[in-house]
């Protein structure tokens, strides 16, 4: 089998005991039989998305290079999505990890702006107060 099998959500999770296990990482499909008692995260979380769409499973974990090299070698074929089928998780990729950091540190500054701004606001109307206050006495 290679990566140009195709196999719809319904043959895949027909693989789902630990003695036949298939996952979905990034829309490609992994045999993870032979692996399942090796992974050092335990069966249990494999047996848990055995036969799903497991792509946020993993990405949320932060695998290392040397677990996607692993995965790579347990690659037999390409999700092939028919109508009702559930959309691609949208977990990004490592690869394109670099952008999606920049982005957030973008929304970092911002929010740093706005709070900034709302801090200089707030001691700019504590200040006037302050002083309406002395002008009174
Ligand atoms: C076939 C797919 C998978 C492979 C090849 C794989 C491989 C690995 C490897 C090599 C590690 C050791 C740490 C590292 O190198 O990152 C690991 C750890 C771990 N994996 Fe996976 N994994 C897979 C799927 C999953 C899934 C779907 C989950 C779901 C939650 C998961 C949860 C974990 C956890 C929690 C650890 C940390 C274990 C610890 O540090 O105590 N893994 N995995």
């Amino acid at each position: 089998m290679s990566e140009s099998t195709e196999f719809t959500f319904k043959q895949i999770a027909e693989h789902n005991t630990k003695k036949d296990l298939y996952l979905i990482v990034h829309d490609k499909v992994y045999d993870c039989t032979s692996f399942v008692d090796e992974h050092p995260g335990g069966e249990e979380v494999l047996l848990d998305v055995g036969g799903q769409d497991s792509t946020e499973a993993f990405e949320d974990v932060g695998h290392s290079d040397e677990a996607r090299e692993i995965l790579d070698g347990l690659l037999v074929g390409t999700v092939k999505r028919v109508p009702g089928d559930p959309e691609p998780q949208s977990k990004a990729a490592p690869a394109s990890s670099s952008s999606s950091s920049s982005s957030s540190t973008a929304g970092f500054g911002v929010g740093l702006y706005a709070v900034i701004l709302i801090g200089g606001a707030i001691a700019y109307g504590a200040y006037n107060y302050l002083q309406a206050q002395q002008q009174q006495q």
